[in-house]
């Protein structure tokens, strides 16, 4: 899994100021008569990079990627790619190659020919032709299918024969739309790990766009997150995760308890949000929101503990409820727990051990209480 790997824990050129971004997207508008699909978007990616635009649908991610391919023409703004303006270069002549889902294949050609179509209309010499060919369908492992045609595969092996034979031209950049949106979960899990290896071995820049947050978070080095053709957040998985920049973000990206409140007091590094007069929440923040003003707090269910002795400050990061639902799911156990204030609160908690002595009933008095740094203020 390239996020354990140690080259890739250090691969962070977004954060070197001396490394150039390889594609940026200055400003890009795009309208489609009155309609804002993309809204004067700036991004840069970095070469070697793997990189997620994620995204309801309609967001305008998929019209980001074909600007980028070059089938549509941008309204304003401009992309550079290697240092070059690509206004005027047309699709077949830009560096990127866009993968197609697999019902893109030619149905009467061979797996081998579909592959080696593209190397043939750019003029290849034969033999280099059937080279390229065979090293991209050992890189798939379909080298015993060569021969076949595109319905005598499965699901999984056609998306590799599209994967194939958009690689087989050795693009810079490859660009993937929902390139996974026809497998079933497990195939869709085994070819993502597939499409990080070859991505880091080919030591190509991806640019793939899904709506699968789960997907965007196992596959990518950063994430753009997209509403209303704009980006509002792009940053590690981690980070997008544990640091949503609002609460859009927040809410988009995993499960969440979002608590609104008022600035109730602040100083350099902790702000007290009062939620009603028995729950206020002390929160570590790099934030500077002002005196009274209505702010939200973000906890990921993780981060709660729930216990059913009260804590030592029952007034600051914690609060009783009932608890209002369990659900075993055997690796962990969710809790809904609902406030005396009505809110009801996600809680999950793994089951480390097998067997648990005195375990959680249905409608008992507990407690949530959290740390100081578990969660995230929200200004928005
Ligand atoms: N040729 C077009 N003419 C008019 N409107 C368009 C055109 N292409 C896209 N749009 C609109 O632009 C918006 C963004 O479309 P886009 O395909 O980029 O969305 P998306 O985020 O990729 O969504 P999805 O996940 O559904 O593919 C949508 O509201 C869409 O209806």
């Amino acid at each position: 899994m390239k996020s354990l790997g140690n080259i890739r824990r250090s691969f962070a050129p977004w954060a070197d100021p001396v490394s150039k971004p390889f594609i940026s997207f200055n400003n890009v508008t795009k309208r489609f008569g009155d309609f804002t699909a993309v809204d004067d978007l700036s991004l840069n990616i970095y070469h070697r990079e793997f990189f997620a635009l994620l995204g309801a649908s309609g967001c305008g991610k998929s019209t980001l990627l074909r600007m980028l391919a070059g089938f549509e023409q941008l309204t304003s703004g401009e992309i550079v790619l290697d240092g070059t303006d690509l206004a005027g270069t047309p699709p077949y002549k830009r560096p990127v190659n866009m993968m197609f889902q697999s019902y893109a294949l030619f149905p009467h050609m061979t797996v081998e020919k579909n592959i080696a179509f593209g190397l043939r209309q750019d003029g290849m010499a034969k033999e280099e032709i059937a080279e390229r060919v065979l090293q991209m369908l050992k890189m798939v492992k379909l080298e015993k299918f060569a021969a076949r045609k595109p319905n005598q595969l499965s699901g999984g092996q056609r998306q590799r024969v599209a994967l194939a034979r958009s690689l087989a031209k050795r693009p810079k950049v490859l660009l993937l739309d929902e390139p996974l949106g026809a497998l079933d979960k497990k195939l869709r899990e085994e070819t993502q790990f597939e499409l990080m290896d070859l991505q880091q071995n080919l030591g190509l820049t991806f640019v793939v766009v899904t709506h699968d947050q789960e997907e965007a978070m196992t596959m990518a080095d950063r994430i753009a997150v997209m509403s209303h053709g704009k980006v509002i957040q792009v940053a590690t998985p981690a980070e997008i995760y544990e640091a949503p920049n609002s609460r859009f973000v927040a809410d988009f990206i995993g499960d969440v308890n979002i608590f609104d409140g008022k600035v109730a007091s602040a100083n350099d590094s902790t702000v007290e949000i009062a939620v009603d007069e028995d729950f206020s929440i002390s929160v570590i923040t790099p934030e500077k929101p002002a005196m009274g003003s209505s702010v939200g707090f973000a906890i990921r269910p993780e981060k709660l503990r729930v216990s059913r002795k009260p804590p030592a400050n029952p007034k600051v990061n914690a609060a009783s409820g009932e608890l209002w639902d369990i659900a075993y799911l055997g690796d962990m156990t969710i809790f809904h727990v609902k406030l005396k204030n009505g809110k009801v609160v996600k809680a999950s908690l793994l089951n480390a051990q097998r067997a648990v002595d005195d375990p959680f009933v249905y409608d008992q008095e507990v407690w949530i209480t959290f740390a100081e740094d578990a969660g995230v203020l929200l200004k928005d």
